[in-house]
């Protein structure tokens, strides 16, 4: 039985219409994996790719709560439960208003292959709301999460489906929605991961993506037979996964130019040190504030509406949000010299900015390889939590860092190509298709 790219994506435009993100993730993938199935009859037949980019279950619901003024708000809540060929379904939930189906199940399709990548057994999904937290009060915040958690709560377990933060979702979040599951089922368990360390957390949890982000690009510069230090760096976002990025690359001597949010950039050309990280900290994650007050403190450049792309660089990492860096953003980083684009963020380069990056054998390394390490972390949480113990900052730090190195061999064993080039994308789409796939036929037609 024969696959066609075109028969494959044209089946699954017609079962998902109009779901944009969701598409060009799948067919991102089916890019890669097609040509590999047809050496591999046995996930051919059993149509292993076609019931991947199917969910096994979605679910969606009201979110009903109260504002600080006493009106009845409404959102909508999902989780979409995309594989469990591997382990419990896991992956984050994303509050933002931009959230729907489409944006959630291509998150969802992602995680996937991403938690296979991890080597942890964790099979994968996604959630949130088009709640969005800006502007609101922490007891508005607290409010929606425990309406939220009200509902989700059935759905989810420690062995059943185990989600945690993403954009717009961090420790205050995470806090109330564990408080209301706790409420509600009267058991402490580790139905989520993020928490707090005092009461279930991990280690190097909230560091983890940005870390592992960096721990990645070193990988790749290692095999170049180059090193990070010395090395200017242009970040977009200034979230969670940003803000620890650009720690590691200042500890590790590199010089970031640039951090965002989605009112503009700040670029700084001595380079954002320690101490202006903090401040950023502080401002992003407790006083809720504008990136913009970073330059009028520190007195460096502010570009309003504008994307740091066109910075010269030598490494770009966008950790913000998904196609936030297009073909012309990818071509002005190839002009200035770019070796290297790491995705913080899941799937934040276009398809066309992607193939700029291959046709000038630029180093991409898509998100689900680079940024694993904060789902890999989740996992660890939950080893720890099952076995009742918490590890030092040490020992989980050196875990990420093996479990980056080993998602490197992974893509470089899949998709070292025969002029030596390494195809990232092609080498993490398939090394975590494989995994996943022989447990799918191992279990039989679920
Ligand atoms: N938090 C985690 O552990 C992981 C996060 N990611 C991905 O990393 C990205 C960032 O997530 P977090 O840092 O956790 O979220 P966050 O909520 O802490 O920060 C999001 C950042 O993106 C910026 N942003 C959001 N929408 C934007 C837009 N339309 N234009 C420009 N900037 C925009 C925000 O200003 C903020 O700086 C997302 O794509 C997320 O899916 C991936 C793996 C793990
Ligand atoms: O830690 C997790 O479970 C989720 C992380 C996440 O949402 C992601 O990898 O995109």
């Amino acid at each position: 039985m024969d696959l066609s790219k075109e028969q494959f994506i044209e089946d699954i435009k017609k079962r998902n219409a109009g779901e944009a993100e969701f598409l060009q993730a799948v067919e991102e993938v089916a890019e890669t994996i097609i040509p590999f199935l047809q050496k591999h009859p046995e996930y051919r037949n059993a149509k292993i790719l076609e019931r991947i980019a199917e969910p096994e279950r979605v679910i969606i619901f009201r979110v009903p709560w109260l504002n600080d003024r006493g009106e009845v708000e409404i959102n909508r809540g999902f989780r979409v439960q995309m594989n469990s060929a591997i382990g419990p379904y896991k992956g984050g939930l994303r509050f933002h208003g931009s959230v729907n189906l489409s944006v959630l199940k291509f998150l969802a399709f992602e995680q996937v292959f991403k938690n296979s990548l991890t080597g942890l057994p964790m099979g994968g999904g996604k959630g949130g709301s088009d709640f969005d937290p800006k502007g609101k009060s922490d007891n508005e915040v607290m409010k929606f999460c425990q309406s939220f958690m009200t509902e989700l709560y059935r759905h989810v377990g420690a062995d059943i489906d185990i989600p945690a933060g993403d954009i717009g979702v961090g420790s205050r979040e995470i806090g109330y929605l564990f408080g209301q599951y706790k409420r509600i089922k009267g058991e402490f368990t580790g139905v989520l991961t993020g928490k707090g360390f005092e009461w279930g957390g991990s280690q190097i949890r909230p560091e983890a993506t940005g870390y592992g982000l960096v721990y990645f690009v070193e990988e790749i510069l290692k095999q170049q037979k180059q090193e990070i230090k010395g090395k200017t760096v242009v970040i977009s976002g200034s979230g969670n996964v940003a803000q620890f990025a650009a720690e590691k690359c200042i500890e590790e001597g590199a010089k970031v130019l640039t951090l965002s949010d989605s009112d503009g950039f700040i670029y700084n050309k001595k380079g954002i040190d320690l101490e202006g990280l903090a401040y950023i900290k502080d401002l992003k994650n407790k006083e809720r504030g504008r990136i913009s007050e970073y330059a009028e403190k520190f007195g460096c450049e502010y570009y309003p509406n504008e994307k740091p792309w066109r910075i010269k660089c030598d490494i770009a990492l966008p950790n913000a949000t998904q196609n936030e860096l297009d073909e012309q953003d990818a071509k002005q980083l190839a002009k200035n010299g770019c070796i290297c684009v790491a995705e913080g963020a899941n799937m934040p380069c276009t398809p066309a900015a992607i193939a700029v990056f291959n046709k000038e054998h630029i180093y991409f390394a898509p998100g689900k390889a680079a940024n694993a390490g904060g789902v890999a972390v989740s996992g660890l949480e939950m080893s720890q939590n099952s076995l009742r113990y918490a590890w030092t900052r040490k020992e989980v730090d050196q875990r990420l860092k093996q479990i980056m190195h080993d998602i490197h061999s992974i893509c470089v064993k899949y998709g070292k190509e025969k002029d030596g080039y390494v195809n990232y994308e092609k080498g993490a789409n398939i090394g975590g298709f494989v995994k996943i796939a022989d447990a799918m036929l191992a279990q039989g037609l679920v």
